[in-house]
């Protein structure tokens, strides 16, 4: 794996009295796509929002243990929670461009950090990165909303990626999206990976069959005092949690979700 970018160590997360998620161990390597999969509620998202301090700005969420990014503790109290999420990038379900031309949704994070040199030639280079440069190149004054739905989201890929992030985390990024613009994001994530680490959080076992490197395998459980709770059951290399897991409950949950 290299070095890891992140290494999550002990880390149970807390809203409010709730321990939600507890316990979760994990390395995520460079330049790989690491796929989080298991049933609603078990923790995914939360733990994605970890490694951006995007749980930040959830009133009443609380990390224990330790995540480190490059070694650096994530948390520590030095850390500018701004900043971290400004070299790790967050992509949402729900396509959310901004209300604005599609030109300033590449160019608005750049002009904000006084990003140097040509802004057109910029958002060219993005948006052929994001996969989408031929599609929009002759209407880039328009609204953001006149594109489709796939569309929106590699823009929000191409506005992720214009400030120069070093990894991008996706939270379900493609369960909005139809089955071909599914496969184009896909495609797009496989490309990207030779150049940014991705986490991406998803429903969809193929989907994470196809596109990643490694799987981490979530489930919920019921503790004694009868609270639910998520936690990590097994984490490896995707060839591996898809042929020949190593814990019950996994081969369970995959072989019943492939049918
Ligand atoms: N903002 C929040 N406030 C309080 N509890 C939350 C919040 N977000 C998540 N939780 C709780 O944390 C637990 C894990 O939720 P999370 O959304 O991370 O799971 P998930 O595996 O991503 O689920 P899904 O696949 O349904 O999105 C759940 O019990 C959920 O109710």
């Amino acid at each position: 794996m290299g070095d890891p970018v992140f290494d999550i160590s002990d880390l149970s997360i807390h809203y409010g009295s709730n321990k939600a998620v507890r316990d979760v161990d994990m390395k995520v390597g460079p330049r790989q796509i690491t796929a989080m999969i298991g049933p609603s509620g078990c923790g995914k998202s939360t733990v994605l929002r970890t490694l951006n301090r995007m749980n930040d700005l959830i009133p009443g969420a609380r990390v224990e243990g330790r995540v480190t990014y490059h070694g650096e503790d994530l948390y520590a109290s030095d850390v500018d929670p701004i900043e971290v999420r400004r070299r790790i990038g967050m992509v949402f379900q729900k396509p959310n461009p901004f209300p604005k031309s599609i030109y300033d949704n590449v160019a608005y994070g750049p002009r904000i950090n006084g990003t140097r040199g040509n802004m057109d030639d910029l958002v060219e280079e993005t948006l052929t990165k994001a996969a989408l440069w031929d599609e929009v190149k002759d209407k880039l004054k328009e609204s953001a909303f006149a594109l489709s739905g796939g569309q929106q989201q590699r823009l929000c890929i191409a506005r992720t990626i214009a400030v120069n992030p070093e990894v991008i985390l996706m939270d379900e990024p493609c369960s909005a999206l139809d089955p071909i613009a599914t496969l184009k994001i896909e495609d797009l994530m496989y490309e990207l990976a030779a150049e940014y680490t991705i986490v991406i959080v998803t429903h969809n076992m193929q989907q994470a069959a196809r596109v990643s490197d490694r799987t981490a395998f979530f489930t919920a459980s019921v503790d004694d005092a009868g609270d639910r709770y998520g936690s990590l059951v097994e984490y490896d290399e995707t060839a591996t949690i898809f042929s020949k897991p190593s814990d019950q409950r996994t081969e369970d949950y995959i072989s019943g979700r492939f049918g």
